[in-house]
């Protein structure tokens, strides 16, 4: 009996243990998709998207005469449920900021270990990845150094803020718009894929960046600058040159250079910088040069062919800009406008009769909601015929700069050391000054506006520009990284930028830039090279006599004598 007992109470335990080792082994089988996937997720970010429309009736006010977007319509008529953008769409749609660790982490590999751009260079070479179907231009966009891993951005770095939605019991369904001007009735709701294109890229401005990598609103911007009807069309004032604000029936505006200089032309040797005309395709070329050497600190600009007659005169409201029309001796159209420089009938521009080339780049939001800061830029030239500015004779210049606010903390100097370089590529003298978005205080990128008199010469490059980095011997580590790696010839700086800019619209015309130009980057990209190698070797002399400060990977700062070299993210 005893024993009967026993085996039956030893046969339920045996039953209740496989029973409960069943029930685990299920509950795991049904539990570890979730485990997987969230550990395999990419960071997601904020579930509320920091913009409201009514934010867009100020930027985009359809002015008239000059550049202040000033007010627009009434708020109360826009519709309540237009006042948020989607939040879902948005946020995969954005790159995120990559942390100081795994930067610092990438650039320390990439400067000296196995995965240095030249050796992934030669791994996309051998294994024939780019072999198998991707252009220079994607296997460089492919890159770990472009497309590196995204953390969520914290609301204060978006540009925008959330506002409040206002509950007005007063709201209309639509934003009205003034009939005589044509606009699209404004009637965009919370889905994304109703945004027009230029808010898009608006809302996509952070701390760090104008646009993210492999921006998906990309075509759609492009699309919208080259092909939108042209609603409106005036001058812009401010600056030198003759520049014209374009506006779209979706309220979208773009600023238009218009084509003074044929491709193969190069600027006169006679005229000093500040008297150099402003070109189309510098403008159109700086952006892809921008977006290229990884920085994304330039407005879109697209090429687009203009009518001066149905898209400029017939439809501006700017009678200072609509008296300077007149017809050539040849039966062109042409026009000149109002400002300092060139605009006079020896200095018209003319349509072929009616086409104009012009750039138009995507006009960044009105300062109303977006406040810029114009700095001084510290190696300025004198824009005098006769005198020449302190940075041109005193080498110990950058010593002073260092130490002076912005420069002397965070990474304004090597920001500027970015600009720089971007601007001996492309031979541009005119860096007087530079822009940044005053919500991000100086912890932010630089705008890189104004790129109009960059590529005027290709036979001449020019060393001054490149004072900054040769003074202070200063520059990005990851900066440093991608030039290296558009050394190579995988991915050659003239070979990426040729199919770059053989994307743009204008391109079916004639090429944006021409070859001379294009080998002149190349060429000017190993003088960059070679400055920071000089640097290297001063400061490694100087380095040798005492202790290795190199191996501080965090910081890569190298002192000499003279000079400093650092290497930061
Ligand atoms: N995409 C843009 N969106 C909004 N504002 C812009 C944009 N590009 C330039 N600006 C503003 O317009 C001003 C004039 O433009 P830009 O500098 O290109 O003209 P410019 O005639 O070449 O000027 P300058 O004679 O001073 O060199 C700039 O200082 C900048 O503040
Ligand atoms: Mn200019």
């Amino acid at each position: 009996m005893m024993r009967w007992y026993s085996r039956r109470f030893s046969r339920t335990v045996c039953l209740w243990l496989a029973f409960i080792s069943v029930t685990l082994h299920l509950l795991l089988v049904a539990l570890s998709p979730f485990v997987y996937q969230s550990s395999c997720k990419p960071p997601t970010s904020r579930q509320t998207h920091p913009y409201t429309l009514r934010a867009l009736a100020y930027t985009n006010d359809t002015s008239t005469g000059s550049d202040s977007h000033a007010s627009h319509a009434n708020q109360a008529k826009m519709p309540p449920d237009a006042r948020k953008v989607d939040p879902s769409k948005m946020d995969t749609t954005r790159h995120h900021k990559i942390t100081k660790m795994d930067a610092t982490k990438m650039s320390t590999e990439i400067g000296n270990g196995p995965s240095s751009p030249v050796n992934m260079g030669d791994r996309i070479g051998r294994s024939g990845s780019m072999g198998s179907g991707l252009s220079k231009l994607d296997a460089l966009f492919s890159h770990p150094l472009y497309d590196v891993p995204t953390l969520p951005i914290p609301e204060e770095d978006w540009l925008m803020r959330i506002k409040p939605k206002v509950t007005s019991g007063r709201s209309t369904q639509m934003w009205v718009s003034d009939p005589e001007i044509d606009y699209d009735p404004a009637h965009w709701n919370s889905t994304s894929d109703s945004q027009p294109p230029w808010l898009r890229f608006h809302l996509g401005i952070s701390r760090r960046q104008l646009y993210p990598h492999r921006d998906p609103n990309m075509p759609s911007l492009i699309q919208q600058l080259s092909k939108h009807r042209i609603v409106s069309a005036v001058q812009k004032s401010g600056g030198t040159q003759l520049k014209l604000v374009m506006s779209f029936p979706n309220y979208g505006q773009a600023m238009l250079k218009p084509m003074k200089q044929e491709r193969d032309e190069e600027s006169n040797f006679n005229l000093y910088y500040f008297s150099d005309f402003e070109r189309h395709n510098a403008e159109i070329a700086a952006f892809h040069l921008d977006r290229v050497l990884g920085y994304r600190r330039i407005p879109p600009a697209v090429g687009r062919l203009v009518d001066v007659v149905k898209e400029i005169k017939d439809i501006t409201t700017d009678h200072r800009l609509a008296k300077t029309f007149f017809t050539s001796p040849v039966g062109n159209v042409c026009f000149y406008g109002q400002c300092s420089y060139y605009c006079s009938t020896e200095h018209a521009v003319c349509g072929r009769p009616h086409e104009l080339e012009a750039s138009l780049a995507v006009m960044l939001p009105d300062p109303s909601l977006a406040k810029r800061h114009s700095w001084r830029s510290p190696w300025r030239r004198s824009y005098s015929r006769s005198k020449v500015a302190a940075w041109e004779t005193d080498s110990q210049y950058c010593d002073t700069v260092k130490k002076t606010a912005p420069y002397d903390k965070g990474t304004r100097l090597v920001d500027l050391i970015d600009l720089t370089i971007l601007d001996f590529l492309m031979g541009n003298m005119d860096r007087h000054h530079y822009e940044t978005f005053e919500k991000f205080g100086n912890n932010t990128f630089l705008l890189h506006l104004d790129n109009g008199r960059a590529f005027g010469r290709h036979s001449k490059d020019e060393p001054s520009i490149l004072a900054p980095l040769e003074q202070c011997c200063r520059i990005r580590r990851s900066t440093l990284s991608r030039l290296r790696l558009l050394s190579l010839p995988q991915y050659r700086l003239s070979d990426v930028m040729r199919e770059s800019l053989s994307h743009d619209p204008l391109f079916s015309v004639a090429p944006l830039l021409s070859e001379p130009h294009l080998l002149a980057l190349d060429r000017r990209l190993n003088v960059v090279l070679q400055t920071v190698r000089d640097c290297q070797r001063s400061s490694h002399e100087r380095g040798s006599q005492t202790t290795d400060p190199v191996s501080d990977a965090t910081t890569c700062l190298v002192q000499s004598r003279h000079t400093e070299m650092l290497c930061d993210v």
